[in-house]
Order: structure tokens, then C-alpha cells, then sequence
């Protein structure tokens, strides 16, 4: 019969020395390559031995395209890969952070800031499984998800990405990749790479980003993370030791230096560490360009960036442009001694590893037979439910005035106003990560899903209530209009951003929403419902606001904001991270000596279901 490695009934590690043993230098340079989507046609794929593609941020194959365009995508690039000498299928990667975020009409789920809120690592797992089939909906089989950061200032702008400021809290969010990849069956190797590769409905997973992401100096993204060794390992390490138990498939680089020290350089921290010490068998990937920035400038010596990167024990290359280029500095490092071959073959191993784990070489053609799973309405109820239970409730009346929460549905003859720019903003709700890479505002056709308007009125037109909505009410409207208005919900929040777009260091509610609050919440009762990827400055207003309620970036199905509000549902998430008075405080965190915040981890109050 055919040569063994192809063979599926031969044990794991013969089929991987039996096809690396004959594998050409070329061969395993490309298996290590990951190239931009936008690079990939199948003779590319195929003349470099590519062993894997990317979709960066936004980049789809056409826009709002159906998975039956994904599919035939990915499909004709594997072509490409199994045309080649040896056959060895491609593996194609995307970013799905919090849903399959650039596909049009996924359902997007909750960023993990309100994951985390949920304190409930089931729903997660729930929700990872349910991610892994929209994903493979579209033929992809990889996604670069979860980020375990455990964001240490809410200046970051990444800091939505992360489930929370406490390790523990983090830890037991990574079920997640259980949901991802598959739960490891009963008596099974822990430890391992595993992705239940019998079903197809499961997808390898990408724990990122190692490590200490979410520590740098002052939340600047991509930055400096000065600790010491003790206070990484108690404070960033422990989703990691979490994610290999789970068989996490992958591990992905950061952009950010430990003491100075560039990640994607660091040998300690991803060979002696990770692999060693952690014992990770899967492989490590670098982020995007990861390489390129070892240098300052980035790109100035990529000859040393290679070097540096490939020997600090990276396995997979995210180039995603420059490939030839990579190739051509990588094949000159090998061949003249600077990166020995066992190096070259401990990362093909680990890629191969993979590859056959998740039944890549039984299965490398995806098929349509899942596109029904692309935001189906179960996933959306799902994604619903983790609305709901993500909310924070940080106020509820003011003091002597008895709850406001749950708003009754009859106003009693009069109307209720909705205010605030993100009542009517799906873009906003879902923030970055959406479709784009940025994320965008507004609602013309970005992809389908309810905005947090759209839910109030669902919930309480037809008990015979007129819902007035106005965006940015001036004082004048108030006045004019306050006796007609029995209750007013405001929404106000950030735009959408991603990574350094995000960095911001003043955290105040960006114009005009701290208007909005003052004008409708002078005058009417009124419910403050802020929707952000952080904790952002509200002491100011705090005394004029009867209830406050932090709803984060819930994405697609925000009518789970109108269940709890009118409450179909108790309020019941507790805050994933300290709410500060003022950023001077920054960083606090709990269990600080010094801890003096305005809501504390783990505060949240609870109303029942009326
Ligand atoms: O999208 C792929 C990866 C993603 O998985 C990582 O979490 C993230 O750090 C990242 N930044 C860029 C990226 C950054 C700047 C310009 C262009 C692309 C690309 N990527």
C-alpha cells in the first residue's frame, strides 16, 4: 500500500517520522510558512510546499461572502498543497475571538470581558463548541482563539480580549478550547494535542498570547511587561498550564517583551518553558510580522530577526506577505549552520503533529454539508443567554428610592425614551474583531443581528408601550418632553477598536454620552447602560443615575439586555475586573495592597425574575 505516514491505522509518532524522514529542506521551510490569504493561490501553495494560510483581520474572500464561497476557497488553495510531492494537507487559520467575527451573519458572542462576567465556564465550553461548527461551516479548520491575556490595566486596548484581571478566573475560562477542540474522552492522554477530528465539527484552537500580554507598562499594547519571574508565573502563566492540560492544538507569540526581552525572541520562555518544563507538544506560532518587530525598526536585520525567532523555538511563521523572502533567509540560516536541522525538525514534528492529530490527512477537503450552522438560531439563543448572564448590575436606585430594575413593560399611559448613541448601533455592541478588523459603527448591513433598541421594543411594544428613541437629546428636549416619559434607558459606550487603536489612557465615556446622562438623568429615571470593552470613568455621574448596569461588547443578540432589564432574567454577572474611581489609580487589581475601588472584583447586584 501507500507510504505509511498516509496510512491512519499506524500510530501517531511513525507517521510522523516516516513523512519527515522524507522531506526535502524546501519541503519542511514550507510547512513552517504561514501566508496571507490575499498570497495564496494554489500554485503559490503549491511550488513553496506552504503548510498553512491565514486570514488576517478582515480579510475575507469577498465581501459578506456565504460559506459556500469559503469553502470553495479554502478548498481550491488544498489543491494546491496535495498536489504537491508528498501531499501533506494545508491548514488554514482565522481570527474567531468571539464568534467567526469576519464572516457575515455568524452570530458574534460576548468579547470575553463579559464571558468572564458570567462566571461560567459551562456556558463557555458551550459556546466554544458552538464556534467550532460556524467556523467549520465555512471549511476552516483552525482558529487563532482563545486569548488567555490576563489584562492588568484597563488602558489596554486588548483588554476586552481578555476574560479577566484574576489568573484563576481566566484558568477556568479556557474551557473554552474544550468547546473548540473537543472535550480530551475519559481515560485519554491529557497534555497532548487533541482535536476530535471523527466528528469535523471541532476546530485546533490557538492559546495566545504567550506570555504576559495583558501586563505591559501602562497597558501599552505590544509593550514592555516588567515583573519578576515569580509574579509571571503566579500572574500570566496559569491559563497556559491550563490550555496544554486541555490539548490545546497551539500557542501563539506575543509582540510584547518580558523585562525587555521580545517574546518572540525569548528561548527561556518558549523552548526551556513551554515546551520543556510545560512539556507543550503542539506547535508554536509567531503572531503577525511577529519576526519583523524582534527589530526596532521592524524588519531592519530580518536575517537576526529569523534567527533569533526560529531558534527561541517558533515553529510556524505568520510572514504573511514576504514569503519568498522568509524562505529564501531561512533555507541560508540552515544551510550554512546558524539554525541546525534538528531545530527545523523539532517544529515540522510539532506542525505534523498537529496536522495528523486532527485528522487533517483523512479529511483536508472541507465540504458545505455544516453552512446551515453559520449563525443558526440555537448559536444566537446561546449567544443570547451569555448577553444576559454578562451583564454587571452596579446600581439599582438611589439611596432611600426603592430598585428601579426590572423596568416595568406597561409606562402607565406614558412613553418610555430610550437615549444614547449605542441603543441603535450593532457595529458598536460588537466592537472589534467584527467583519473588519477594527470593527465599525452603525448598522447598514454589517451582518445580521438585534440591536439593543430593537430588543427593548420587542420586549415591550406589545404590552401597549410607546418607545421614544433619540440618539443625542439636548437639555431643550428633556425639558420639553420629561412628564411624558415614565422611564429612560441610556446607552452610551465606546466605539469599536482593536489592539494599539484601543490604547487609551484617559478611559472617559467618549462625547456626547456623559451629556446624554446629564440631560435625560437630571430630569427622568433613568437606567445607564454602558457598553465598552472596559470599565470606564462613572464616578462623575454616578449620583444623577438611578441604576447602572455594564453590558461590555455583547455583540449580535443584544435583546439579552432587554430580558434583564424588563426581567424575563435576574440580573446575575459579577464583575471579571476591578472598577476603578479614577484611572490615577491604574494599574489596581485585586488583591492589592492598596484597593480601593468603586466597584470591587466580583461585585455585581442581583434581582430576581419578575
Ligand atoms: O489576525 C492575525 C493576528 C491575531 O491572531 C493576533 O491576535 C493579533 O495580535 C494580530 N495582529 C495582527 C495585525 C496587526 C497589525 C497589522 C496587521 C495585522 C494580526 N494578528
Amino acid at each position: 500500500g501507500g507510504a505509511r505516514y498516509k496510512d491512519p491505522t499506524r500510530p501517531l509518532n511513525a507517521r510522523i517520522d516516516d513523512l519527515l524522514g522524507r522531506m526535502t529542506l524546501a519541503e519542511k521551510i514550507g510547512q513552517m510558512s504561514q501566508i496571507e490569504r490575499e498570497k495564496a493561490t494554489p500554485d503559490v501553495i503549491n511550488k513553496y510546499f506552504i503548510g498553512s494560510v491565514l486570514s488576517g483581520g478582515g480579510s475575507v474572500p469577498a465581501a459578506n461572502a456565504p460559506p459556500e464561497a469559503w469553502v470553495k476557497m479554502v478548498n481550491d488553495m488544498q489543491g494546491g498543497a496535495l498536489s504537491t510531492r508528498l501531499g501533506i494537507p494545508m491548514l488554514y487559520g482565522i481570527d474567531a475571538v468571539h464568534g467567526h467575527g469576519s464572516v457575515y451573519k455568524a452570530t458574534i458572542f460576548p468579547h470575553n470581558i463579559g464571558l468572564g462576567c458570567t462566571r461560567d465556564p459551562e456556558l463557555v465550553k458551550r459556546i466554544g463548541a458552538a464556534v467550532a461548527l460556524e467556523v467549520r461551516a465555512t471549511g476552516i479548520p483552525y482558529i487563532f482563539a482563545p486569548c488567555v491575556a490576563v489584562c492588568r490595566d484597563p488602558r489596554w486596548g486588548r483588554c476586552y480580549e481578555s476574560f479577566s484581571e484574576h489568573p484563576e478566573l481566566v484558568q477556568n475560562m479556557t474551557s473554552i478550547i474544550s468547546g473548540f477542540q473537543g472535550e480530551i474522552p475519559a481515560g485519554g492522554r491529557k497534555g497532548v494535542p487533541f482535536v476530535a477530528s471523527g466528528g469535523r465539527r471541532n476546530v485546533a484552537a490557538c492559546a495566545k498570547h504567550y506570555v504576559g500580554d495583558g501586563g505591559t507598562a501602562g497597558g501599552i499594547n505590544a509593550n514592555d511587561t516588567v515583573a519578576t519571574f515569580h509574579e509571571l508565573l503566579s500572574l500570566h502563566m496559569p491559563p497556559y498550564y491550563n490550555a496544554v492540560i486541555r490539548g490545546v492544538a497551539t500557542v501563539m507569540v506575543s509582540y510584547s517583551s518580558f523585562n525587555g526581552v521580545k517574546m518572540h525572541a525569548n528561548h527561556f520562555l518558549v523552548t526551556d518553558f513551554l515546551k520543556k518544563r510545560l512539556r507543550f507538544r503542539g506547535f508554536v506560532i509567531s503572531d503577525y510580522q511577529g519576526l519583523d518587530f524582534i527589530t526596532t525598526p521592524e524588519h531592519a536585520d530580518y536575517l537576526l530577526s529569523i534567527k533569533l525567532g526560529i531558534l527561541a523555538g517558533i515553529d510556524m511563521v505568520m510572514i504573511p506577505f514576504n514569503y519568498t523572502e522568509f524562505i529564501d533567509d531561512l533555507t541560508l540560516l540552515v544551510q550554512n549552520g546558524t539554525i541546525p536541522m534538528s531545530r527545523i525538525d523539532d517544529a515540522v514534528r510539532r506542525i505534523l503533529r498537529v496536522k495528523f492529530t486532527m485528522g487533517l490527512f483523512e479529511n483536508p477537503y472541507a465540504d458545505t454539508s455544516l453552512a446551515g450552522e453559520l449563525g443558526k438560531q440555537e448559536h444566537r439563543d446561546l449567544a443570547r443567554e451569555a448577553v444576559r448572564k454578562s451583564l454587571v448590575l452596579l446600581k439599582n436606585g438611589k439611596p432611600g428610592d426603592k430598585p428601579l430594575l426590572p423596568l416595568p413593560k406597561k409606562a402607565y399611559g406614558g412613553s418610555i425614551l430610550v437615549a444614547g448613541s449605542h441603543a441603535d448601533d450593532l457595529g458598536s455592541q460588537c466592537g472589534g474583531w467584527t467583519i473588519t478588523w477594527q470593527g465599525s459603527t452603525g448598522n447598514n448591513n454589517l451582518t445580521a443581528g438585534t440591536t439593543i433598541l430593537d430588543g427593548i421594543k420587542r420586549a415591550i411594544e406589545p404590552a401597549g408601550t410607546d418607545v421614544v428613541y433619540a440618539g443625542n437629546p439636548d437639555a431643550d428636549f428633556v425639558q420639553r418632553n420629561k412628564a411624558r416619559f415614565y422611564y429612560a434607558i441610556v446607552v452610551v459606550g465606546e466605539p469599536p477598536y482593536a489592539e494599539t487603536f484601543g490604547d487609551n489612557s484617559n478611559l472617559t465615556i467618549p462625547a456626547p454620552g456623559p451629556d446624554v446622562i446629564r440631560n435625560v438623568c437630571g430630569s427622568i429615571r433613568c437606567v445607564v447602560v454602558i457598553v465598552s470593552g472596559r470599565q470606564l470613568v462613572v464616578e462623575p455621574y454616578l449620583d444623577a443615575i438611578d441604576a447602572l448596569v455594564a453590558a461590555w461588547l455583547p455583540g449580535t443578540e443584544g435583546q439579552g439586555i432587554a430580558d434583564v432589564l424588563f426581567g424575563d432574567y435576574g440580573f446575575t454577572g459579577k464583575l471579571s475586573r476591578t472598577w476603578f474611581r479614577s484611572v490615577e489609580q491604574l494599574p489596581m487589581n485585586v488583591g492589592d495592597a492598596h484597593y480601593d475601588p468603586l466597584f470591587p472584583f466580583g461585585f455585581g447586584l442581583e434581582t430576581q425574575p419578575s
